[in-house]
């Protein structure tokens, strides 16, 4: 490893936008493989490499086949728990996974036990003394509809009170050619009201100017991805100013939105919009198995391609600290961690 990559795998860093089965790493893919040979699932099937670009369509069949792959209580416990070492390794310090209970058709656990099982895979790092805080993000699959998201969002409020802290959030996420947010707009408010923190999928293709409006309106607490938000791509100039009036944090996935074609090329990336702007902006991975990366890797990235100094990739990563649904303790704990590494970082 050269000296550089040195420097972003030592620098500590807050991952808030990591989908838990879009994580899955190329060792767990082979460890599943053996288990379920009859499923003739090969890891090409799995993974996009280097410089290979998909649409976001045959994204959603790569997860499509991951689930396959996935589906038993013992699988979900030891992907949850590779990926959270494997955060841990890249020098992730706060966690934030996300994960879409299943129907209990397709894994054979019901909702409820699926949340049980990431929670138990975390506390299981925890007690292992992984050096990581992880917290859970219930997602809702926006295709599933009305009802199901109602379910997800009450077992999540349920856990919120019963996960000693774990459960913080919501996640809204899924194909986003499919369905539409006001169809969940209720199961979001109520989530909200019980005080839950939504992270929203927003405005990752074009043509969703409605839609990010209406949901903007929560508001979330923070946004995924919002390539399409600003009016350069053909959003709104009102949108920009709603999300940057409440100052609503963006997580910005480079890696997954060049690889999965929703933006160009590195360098017309929308994160120099928003970092122009001084808004707050998170790094994240969004899938580090399907895509092929990992947290230093986008850190470096983005310091490449839009000539951050490392000063300034270490003001991007401790200004993430402000972004997380942890409480206003561990924020205090996290910037104390950040200031005793920091002399190492800049010897
Ligand atoms: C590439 N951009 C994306 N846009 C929207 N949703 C995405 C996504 N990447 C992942 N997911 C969501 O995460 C699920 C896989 O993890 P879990 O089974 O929940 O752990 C996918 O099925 C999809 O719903
Ligand atoms: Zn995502």
């Amino acid at each position: 490893m050269d000296n550089d990559a040195v420097f972003y795998r030592e620098l500590p860093k807050v991952e808030l936008h990591a989908h838990l089965n879009g994580s899955v790493s190329a060792q767990t893919i082979e460890k599943l493989i053996s288990r379920k040979p009859h499923l003739n699932i090969e890891h090409s099937m799995t993974a996009i490499g280097k410089g290979q670009r998909r649409t976001l369509d045959e994204c959603f069949e790569v997860f499509r086949v991951i689930h396959k792959l996935v589906d038993t209580e013992e699988d979900i416990l030891m992907v949850a728990t590779d990926v959270i070492k494997e955060f841990a390794a890249d020098g992730v310090k706060y966690l934030e996974l996300r994960s879409t209970p299943r129907e209990e058709r397709d894994t054979g656990l019901t909702k409820r036990s699926y949340i049980e099982t990431v929670i138990k895979a975390i506390q299981k790092c925890k007690e292992e003394g992984v050096d990581i805080d992880v917290r859970f993000l219930v997602a809702i699959d926006r295709r599933n509809g009305t009802e199901v998201a109602l379910e997800t969002v009450n077992l999540a409020e349920e856990f919120m009170l019963s996960s000693d802290g774990l459960v913080v959030g919501i996640d809204l996420s899924g194909d986003p050619t499919v369905g539409h947010g006001k169809d969940l707009l209720p199961a979001l408010q109520k989530a909200k009201n019980s005080g839950l923190k939504l992270s929203l999928h927003l405005s990752e293709i074009p043509s969703q100017l409605d839609e990010s409006d209406l949901l903007l309106s929560l508001p979330p607490d923070r946004i995924g991805h919002g390539t399409f938000l600003h009016p350069e791509v053909g959003g709104s100039q009102s949108l920009v100013d709603k999300v940057v009036q409440k100052k609503i944090p963006i997580e910005l996935c480079l890696t997954s939105n060049v690889k999965g074609n929703t933006v160009p090329c590195y360098a017309k990336h929308h994160f120099k919009y928003w970092y122009e702007l001084g808004h707050p902006t998170v790094l994240c991975t969004d899938d580090k198995g399907v895509f092929c990366t990992d947290l230093s890797q986008e850190y470096q990235l983005a310091a490449s391609t839009f000539g951050l100094s490392h000063e300034a990739v270490w003001k991007l990563s401790q200004q993430a600290i402000d972004c997380i649904f942890g409480p206003e303790t561990v924020k205090q704990q996290l910037k104390e961690k950040w200031n005793d590494l920091h002399p190492q970082l800049f010897k």
